[in-house]
């Protein structure tokens, strides 16, 4: 699929005229202009606590913001002219659904500097966002998110859940499969390819992954030069019993200085291309000398790590919510998913910003597909809101439990139904962070 250009779109004129009396100048920046685009990269920074970006961490990131449509808000009394106080940075990526692929606007950088919070500017960036995207015919909007209080009064749903691990080695064992295929240290710039190739071919197999960018994978590998802990990352990679690439590992041990034995390795990314490789990469991590605990974050809901192992119980996980989706257009994005059980049904959305809301009947065609139609007139079995109805999408939560928690009203037998129909057969899954 050919993506949109997200920077053809041009800056949101309501946005602009919401920011405009309190003197601020919501505007696009040119990425072309590097003294506004390394401006925006400091005022980034600064919203996620990072440190001064040096010169060389400037330029390792221009590659990926060149690429992106960035709007930044000036105060015309700030004394740095060229650093916004607010950010975001959005481009269109393709998002795996169920049967498909869809384009879906990817909402991130968003930053208010302290000096200018709580006065509005996050709300026009976004909802500035959703009618630039909208209005490009973007069919639907994802980002992940710093906090789970910010994007729900804006339409967004949570639709993919990470797992985290943390794992007692001595305790684990090893119940799994002896894999047949052979793991080769990989270094870091050889490891960052690796990461990019293999999840530019596995990314369709799971609902709610999307394709990534070679600075993510740079920064994952440590080869970025504002990675931190960048020197301190390894990496290995799996091949098959043909010596295929089958899956690779980014990680790094953190060595306890009380017991050299109970090190702590961290997993930075895991990518298996088969049940075999993913086995192999968790034995590895599992079965390292003087590693004690092994902690591994954003791993799908139905990782099959605790049946890996002798004991299940030495995997402690901790689940959070990961990708947040917000549905633009409802007949759209329905059209793109397949459904796992016939269905008729009427639903009542409400959006506060008009893009999904109605009265739509929902059903499903002969073709195993989804079909929404407005049906106005019509009586709604089921009452939810477009963040409900976002989060339902990909099937990672039921209507019944949204039902339970009164987040969706209505026909419980309705939402039962609707369920059968969202059914995944592989929980949906983001694999990264954007
Ligand atoms: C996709 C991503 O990039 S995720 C990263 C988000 N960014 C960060 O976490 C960086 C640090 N935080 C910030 O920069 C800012 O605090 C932001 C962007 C989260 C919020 O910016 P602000 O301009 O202060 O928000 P704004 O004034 O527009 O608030 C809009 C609404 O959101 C609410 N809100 C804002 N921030 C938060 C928060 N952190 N938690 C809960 N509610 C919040 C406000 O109370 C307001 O509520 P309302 O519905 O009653 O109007």
């Amino acid at each position: 699929m050919t993506q949109f250009d997200a920077r053809t779109v041009p800056a949101d004129q309501t946005s602009r005229a919401a920011l405009e009396p309190a003197g601020l100048d919501y505007r696009l920046v040119d990425a072309a202009d590097t003294t506004a685009l390394d401006g925006l990269s400091r005022a980034v920074a600064r919203g996620f606590l990072e440190s001064e970006p040096t010169e060389e961490v400037l330029l390792a990131g221009r590659p990926a913001q060149e690429t992106r449509r960035l709007v930044g808000v000036y105060d015309g009394e700030n004394p740095r002219v060229e650093m916004p106080v607010a950010t975001v940075g959005s481009w269109v990526a393709p998002l795996t659904v169920p049967g498909g692929e869809l384009p879906m606007w990817a909402v991130s950088e968003v930053t208010v500097a302290p000096t200018h919070r709580r006065r509005g500017i996050a709300r026009a960036m976004l909802e500035g966002e959703l009618r630039a995207a909208a209005g490009a015919g973007i069919p639907i909007a994802g980002l992940t998110a710093s906090e789970a209080t910010i994007y729900g009064r804006y339409g967004f749903g949570q639709a993919t859940w990470e797992t985290r691990w943390t794992v007692d080695t001595r305790r684990a064992g090893w119940a799994g499969p002896e894999p047949e295929g052979r793991l080769h240290p990989l270094d870091r710039e050889l490891l960052a390819a690796a990461l990019g190739e293999l999840h530019e071919r596995t990314r369709a197999s799971r609902a709610g992954d999307i394709a990534g960018w070679t600075r993510r994978w740079q920064q994952i590998a440590g080869t970025d030069p504002g990675e931190p802990h960048g020197r301190s990352v390894r990496g290995v990679r799996y091949v098959d019993a043909e010596g295929a690439l089958r899956g690779a590992l980014a990680y790094r041990v953190v060595e306890s200085e009380v017991d050299w034995t109970r090190s702590r390795l961290e997993i930075r990314h895991m990518i298996g291309e088969t049940a075999e490789a993913r086995a192999a990469l968790w034995r590895f991590a599992l079965q390292h000398d003087l590693v004690g605990t092994v902690e591994a974050g954003m791993r799908p809901a139905d990782d099959p790590l605790p049946w890996l192992l002798a004991d299940s119980r030495a995997a402690v996980p901790t689940v959070q919510d990961h990708g947040w989706l917000r549905i633009l257009d409802v007949p759209r994005v329905f059209a793109a998913r397949t459904a796992a059980a016939p269905l008729s049904v009427v639903l009542r959305v409400g959006d506060r910003l008009g893009f999904a809301e109605g009265v739509w009947r929902l059903e499903t065609t002969d073709d195993g597909r989804f079909r929404a139609t407005p049906a106005a007139g019509a009586e709604a079995e089921l009452e939810l809101g477009a963040g409900e109805l976002s989060s339902l999408y990909l099937g990672g939560v039921s209507a019944r439990s949204l039902a339970e928690a009164g987040r969706v009203r209505g026909d419980l037998a309705a939402a039962a139904r609707l369920d059968e129909a969202l059914r995944l057969e592989r929980a949906p899954h983001l694999s990264i962070m954007y």
